[in-house]
């Protein structure tokens, strides 16, 4: 059975073979289904002045609220990196939190099988205006 976050990891995978990603090498992708019901997908962008960089997830987050609009909500998110595996960065957490639920599913790899934990799990007393 094709589960959300299959095919949340699957277009995320797709995504991350997108990356610009010349400096770290480590491609990112990043996919996401909003409460609408449409599905969002980015990937990490790299820049010559380091700190400009901007990852999978941001990336997609702010693609998703660019179609949306500002009422945009994550129903579920993931993210993979091709031969790497890691959750978001703290940067990613609090803009997940700013768009999503405290029981929001976000997926990511770990041991080679998908892992999830809730946007609350990720990022515990969150600011929040
Ligand atoms: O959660 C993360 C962590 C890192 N990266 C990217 C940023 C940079 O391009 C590369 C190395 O940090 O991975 C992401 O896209 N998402
Ligand atoms: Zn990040």
């Amino acid at each position: 059975m094709m589960t959300v976050a299959s095919a949340l990891l699957e277009s995320a995978t797709a995504a991350a073979a997108k990356a610009y990603a010349p400096y770290s090498h480590f491609q990112v992708g990043c996919a996401l289904l909003t409460a609408k019901g449409n599905l969002f997908t980015g990937c990490n962008v790299e820049n010559a002045s380091y700190g400009l960089t901007i990852c999978a997830e941001r990336s997609t987050i702010f693609h998703a609220v660019a179609e949306e609009g500002p009422g945009m909500k994550i129903a579920q998110l993931a993210v993979v990196a091709l031969g790497q595996e890691f959750p978001p960065c703290g940067a990613c957490r609090q803009v997940i939190a700013e768009f999503s639920g405290a029981e929001t599913p976000i997926w990511f790899m770990r041991d080679g099988k998908p892992v999830m934990l809730t946007t609350a799990e990720l990022l515990p007393a969150s600011f929040k205006l």
